[in-house]
């Protein structure tokens, strides 16, 4: 069976709309970027001290040399497309590279990158939307054109969406192409999986603690059926599964100081991810509002972020509209409850 690369598929899509196929062009510098970063953490140690902490960013993140060395390959990659303006996770203003082009490119370099000496899937993600001005990172996440991910896992895999579907793509080591493996990846509306960083349970808002206690209620518990965990701290790797197979992800806002607007970033994590949920028939919300509804007032500005089957997205945001939505009011649950404060 031949399967188109990557490049042929997005020549089909662009024919001969200039804007498009300077997407394409993104894209495929981003593409080769994603090819020298998984050739790096294919080596691991043998390519350098990848893990060490280079130094910290304002709110606290550190940054390890990795996410230096993959924020330099991105920007380098960029260099010569038609990309005017590129932000960065790891900088904290966005640079010019080109007055002359169409696009601006917002980067998470390397996402998971505490997964970086444990040999375990991290990824690279991005953001592409029309360049007009200083500002144009701040436009809403619906205005994007292209939105996708690198993965650097058992497989190399480039996830993408321009608008039409979710595309997942295998880099072929042979020949340095990537591959379409699904043309159209369709996230299963309903999930008895989901994703959460448990350990911050006790800083949890009331509606969070009682959607997970729901779910760790299993079939004696208001939803009547058993769900599993599963979280890999590495957004991308959960996106992926997502994808696949169903589930739902929640980095909610908490307790902890820095933490009330949760961990991912809207500009350079949850507007791509919720691009490609959307595209895939998926979802992605702050627990109030789509994701790709609310408007950045800064490029480093955290939110929320629930997304995945949509059913269970559906859920948690009603748990957070309507106190009363939530199981746990009910006297019959709350004599069983399992994590009452
Ligand atoms: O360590 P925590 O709090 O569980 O957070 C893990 C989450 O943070 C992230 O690593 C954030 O991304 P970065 O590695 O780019 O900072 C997500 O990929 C992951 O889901
Ligand atoms: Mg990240
Ligand atoms: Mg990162």
């Amino acid at each position: 069976m031949t399967r188109p690369t990557l490049q042929d598929h997005l020549e089909g899509w662009s024919q001969a709309d200039a804007l498009r196929r300077d997407v394409a062009d993104a894209v495929l510098a981003l593409a080769g970027a994603g090819l020298k970063i998984s050739e790096l953490l294919a080596a691991g140690p043998l390519a350098g001290p990848l893990a060490t902490v280079r130094g910290y960013h304002a709110d606290g993140d550190s940054q390890k040399e990795l996410d230096l060395i993959a924020d330099d390959l991105v920007r380098e990659s960029l260099a010569g497309t038609p990309v005017a303006l590129y932000g960065s996770e790891e900088a904290d203003a966005a640079v010019l590279l080109d007055a002359a082009g169409t696009l601006a490119v917002a980067v998470d370099p390397l996402d998971g990158s505490s997964n970086i000496d444990s040999n375990a899937t991290v990824g690279t993600i991005f953001s592409i939307l029309p360049y007009a001005g200083a500002d144009s990172l701040l436009q809403p996440g619906r205005a994007q054109l292209a939105a996708g991910f690198l993965l650097y896992g058992p497989q190399t895999a480039l996830v993408l969406t321009v608008g039409v579907g979710t595309q997942i793509y295998i880099l072929d080591r042979a020949s340095g192409a990537f591959l379409l493996a699904e043309e159209r990846a369709l996230v299963l509306p309903e999930t008895a999986e989901y994703a959460i960083n448990a350990s911050n349970l006790r800083h949890w808002d009331i509606a969070i603690r009682c959607y997970v206690e729901d779910c760790l209620a299993g079939v004696d518990g208001p939803r009547e059926k058993d769900f599993n965990t599963r979280w890999v701290a590495s957004m991308v790797a959960d996106v992926f599964r997502i994808l696949v197979r169903g589930g739902v992800y929640l980095y909610p806002g908490d307790a902890r100081r820095g933490y009330g607007q949760g961990r991912l970033r809207l500009v350079y994590e949850a507007n791509p991810v919720a691009f490609l949920m959307e595209q895939a028939q998926g979802s992605a919300t702050d627990g109030r509002l789509p994701i790709l509804d609310l408007i950045p007032l800064s490029l480093h500005q955290r939110v929320p972020l629930v997304f995945g089957s949509r059913a269970e997205v559906e859920r948690i945001a009603r748990y957070h509209r309507d106190a009363a939505a939530m199981p746990e009011r009910s006297p019959l649950f709350a004599r069983r409850g399992l994590l009452r404060a």
